[in-house]
């Protein structure tokens, strides 16, 4: 279900703004509309965002995020298009209406914290509450159990300045989740953080938004953090939405040039998982299969060994072709028994391409991909894994590399494969 859903929404500034729409809907490139002195900050941008998800927003400076966050929360009417919060058009709300939605349905968490210098952290954390009329003693008791849930308890009376960066903003987001509402809008939320700090506090929000599954509309124009946190990430050029998907569609699929290379260097490893580089497996043969057949059917594929399922596709292990020819003579009938002691073990879908490069390592064989059933998914052979990389990012261990790379070569000079599935 969508909480949040922007249609054709534009925000231009300067004081032809009617006329520059009407060029705009007729085809104007932006720049004809800049010549007429405005600035088309946020132009046509559509998109839902699902109950519960990171929605990220991710752009370079000046593509129009902060612009468009404005927008989300009503702080900015919008020149053209429509917001709807929970089904209601914001922009059809009398201010008292629109005051109230914005603090019972979303709050906000700003880069520089915005939190007052004077008052306490509690009273801070309070305050989302405190503006909706809840009681002292109720919202200072909800305010504890957040500031707690971000590891500053025992912070509770000290003021802001006594605090660092990371806790900073530790309370800006008990202050967010304290307030119950289910939107929460961040804006360049971490960007003022040093960068352990700021891996710290990214996984908090990871870890605070499984538990209590709000929906996050995160701005940021930092693309590692939009690939790490981000269930889908909207990537804004010009005031324009260019492409809105996963980190993986983004990376694998980019919708044009620009996206491309803008995704050039992001470390591939942390962001494509088994699931977006496995291939089919060539052979597969049932357990209760004579090794005749499977033997026939190995050949057949000119492949030296077959995963082995059962009737539902439960992986049951792996045979390798000079053990089933051996049972061929000497009247074996079943594949049972014959399967691979030394199998790869089998990953999950979700397992990131950087834990697959010690996996493929460890064997000749292609890794087996299992759902949480054991069901046979796909495999992910050394090529393919090496393939989907394009380049090997340095941040993967060299020795490792190493390992799987030497032997692709040699078998690429040898022009033969030892294996395929
Ligand atoms: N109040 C305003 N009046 C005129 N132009 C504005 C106004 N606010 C923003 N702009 C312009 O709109 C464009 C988008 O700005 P916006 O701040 O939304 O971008 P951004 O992606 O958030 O950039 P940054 O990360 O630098 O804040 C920019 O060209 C900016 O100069």
């Amino acid at each position: 279900m969508s909480i949040l859903r922007a249609e054709g929404v534009t925000k231009l500034f300067g004081r032809k703004t009617t006329e520059a729409q009407r060029r705009i809907k007729n085809g104007a490139d932006l720049e004809e509309i800049r010549k007429i002195g405005v600035t088309p900050a946020v132009v046509d941008a559509t998109f839902e965002v699902k109950q519960g998800e990171i929605f990220v927003v991710m752009g370079l400076s000046g593509s129009g995020k902060s612009t468009l966050i404005r927008m989300l929360n009503g702080l900015l009417p919008a020149t053209a298009g429509s917001i709807e919060i929970e089904g209601q058009d914001i922009a059809k709300l009398p201010p008292k209406a629109l005051r109230a939605a914005r603090q019972n349905k979303v709050s906000m968490v700003f880069q520089h914290f915005a939190l007052f210098p004077h008052r306490t952290v509690l009273a801070n954390a309070a305050y989302g509450l405190e503006v909706r009329g809840v009681t002292k003693e109720e919202r200072e008791k909800t305010a504890r159990e957040f500031l707690k849930l971000v590891g500053l308890e025992g912070w509770e009376s000290k003021l802001p300045g006594q605090l660092s960066g990371g806790m900073k903003q530790r309370v800006g987001l008990a202050r967010a989740l304290a307030s119950g509402t289910d939107i929460i809008l961040m804006d360049e939320a971490f960007s003022a953080l040093d960068p352990l700090i700021r891996r710290e506090v990214q996984d908090l929000l990871l870890d605070l938004q499984a538990r209590f599954g709000k929906t996050i509309v995160f701005i940021t124009h930092d693309l590692n953090e939009a690939m790490r946190i981000g269930d889908r990430i909207a990537v804004m050029r010009e005031g324009r939405i260019v492409q809105i998907g996963t980190a993986e569609e983004i990376l694998t699929d980019p919708a044009n040039d620009y996206v491309a290379q803008f995704v050039a260097d992001v470390d591939r490893t942390r962001v494509l998982t088994a699931s977006s580089v496995m291939e089919k497996p060539l052979v597969t043969v049932l357990a209760t299969t004579g090794p005749r057949t499977a033997l026939r059917t190995m050949r057949e594929h000119q492949t030296s060994a077959a995963f082995v399922v059962s009737r539902d596709r439960k992986l049951r292990g792996r045979v390798r072709a000079t053990k089933v020819a051996d049972a061929v003579q000497d009247g074996v009938d079943k594949l049972d028994g014959l399967i691979d002691a030394e199998d790869p073990e089998p990953v999950a879908p979700d397992t990131p391409v950087a834990e697959l490069f010690a996996r493929c390592a460890e064997s000749d064989l292609p890794v087996p991909v299992t759902d949480e059933d054991g069901t046979l998914l796909g495999v992910i052979p050394r090529v393919t894994l090496l393939a989907a990389l394009g380049a090997i990012n340095t941040q993967v261990d060299d020795a490792v590399v190493q390992d799987v790379v030497a032997p692709e070569l040699a078998l690429t000079k040898e022009g033969g494969k030892s294996d395929t599935d």
